[in-house]
């Protein structure tokens, strides 16, 4: 195997060996604490432009499916682990992790002090980094660390048009059909359009650049923002089509990027966190039922509302409640419009992977459609 370096912005480098391709990759340094779900993890593209850091420290072992895919590729930059499995033990494994990704071109290291590394980057806060490996990493350490201070921030950064479908599509409702749901796809992963379906929902697919008047065109029932990567401040073409849907009068429901537009579109700030939320033990509070539930996140933004619990939308939507927040670091983690049918959450109700708490807020999209159907 050979030898690989991990340069971070600050000057810090940490040295192991090659993983998956051969080469370099730079991207925003994030760890994520998930003990299980690398193959979620790794296809979730809201990671796009970021090198992950898994917690874990043996990786690889179950190799990897077609099933377990949330999106059809990797969208990680670079991938970082400890100590990757030599061998592949699953009866649903169909390839090993590291031929995956070898085959997305996905420069990985392994043999990293991933404790430390994430201790670093939990005092110093998300940076950019780079792996370098192969004929990449035989270069002066003072040029890759100024390679590394070349790339691109993540604040500010717009990647929707990176990760969004090419073409709109629709995927039916699984049984009786209690509604239709038009989709904007910033980084969609493929569980939530499984959650839809299967409460009925028939859901159309639309590009990250749709505008409001395609979007009603499709008649829908309630209008969703996904998941995405990148800085909520960089979608503003989005939040406009977005203010258009609320005036519209069409429910509304987003999860996590579709959470800080939803807040943005509402005339709330968002901001960089230190250094995120990315795993899938995360705790948040439910403040309507008081109940704390046990959620996937995976983060570096988040909406900020002060005052409350309830406040005035500053763009003119009325009342709006925090919904839910997060019982580690108090942030935001969802929204509640109270005078216009809209709501979203920061965390991941569809999970994969994660634990299935939260699961109930796809029901909550299902009777805020039948709630504004029977009112019309
Ligand atoms: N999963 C997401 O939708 C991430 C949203 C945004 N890119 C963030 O990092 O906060």
């Amino acid at each position: 195997m050979s030898q690989a370096l991990l340069v971070l912005e600050d000057g810090r480098v940490f040295s192991g060996q090659a993983y998956g391709a051969e080469g370099k990759s730079l991207g925003e340094i994030v760890f994520a604490t998930g003990m299980t779900g690398y193959q979620e993890t790794l296809t979730d593209p809201s990671y796009a432009g970021q090198i992950v850091v898994q917690t874990a420290p043996h990786i690889g072992n179950t190799g990897v499916n077609a099933r377990d895919e949330e999106s059809q590729r990797i969208w990680v930059e670079g991938y970082v682990v400890r100590d990757p499995s030599r061998i592949v033990s699953n009866f649903r494994s169909e390839s090993s992790l590291s031929e995956e990704l070898k085959k997305f071109g996905v420069v990985g290291i392994s043999g990293i002090d991933t404790r430390a590394l994430t201790r670093h980057l939990r005092t110093a806060g998300s940076m950019r980094g780079g792996v370098f490996s192969g004929e990449a990493s035989k270069f002066p350490i003072e040029q890759l660390i100024s390679e590394v201070q070349g790339a691109a921030k993540m604040k500010g950064l717009s990647l929707s048009d990176v990760v969004t479908t090419a073409e709109s599509y629709t995927i039916p409702a699984d049984g009786s059909k209690v509604g239709r749901v038009a989709i904007v796809d910033l980084g969609i992963k493929r569980s939530t359009i499984e959650h839809m379906a299967a409460r009925g929902l028939e859901v159309v697919v639309f590009p990250a650049k749709v505008d409001s008047k395609t979007l009603l065109a499709a008649n829908p029932d309630a209008v969703f923002y996904s998941n995405g990567p990148g800085d909520p401040e960089a979608a503003g073409a989005q939040v406009e089509v977005l203010r258009e849907i609320l005036d519209s009068k069409v429910p509304f429901f987003g999860i996590c990027f579709g959470n800080q537009l939803l807040g943005r579109a509402l005339g709330f700030e968002t901001y960089k966190l230190p250094f995120g939320h990315r795993g899938i033990n995360q705790p948040v509070m439910d403040r309507r039922t008081g109940k704390v539930e046990v959620t996937a996140h995976n983060h570096g933004f988040a909406v900020k509302v002060e005052g409350g619990p309830e406040v005035q939308s500053p763009a003119g939507y009325g009342r709006v409640a925090v919904s839910h927040v997060s019982l580690n670091d108090d942030c935001v983690e969802g929204l509640e419009c109270l005078d216009i049918p809209a709501f979203s959450v920061q965390y991941h109700p569809e999970a994969a992977a994660g634990p299935h708490d939260s699961n109930y807020l796809f029901d909550r999209l299902v009777e805020l459609i039948q709630k504004n159907k029977a009112a019309k």
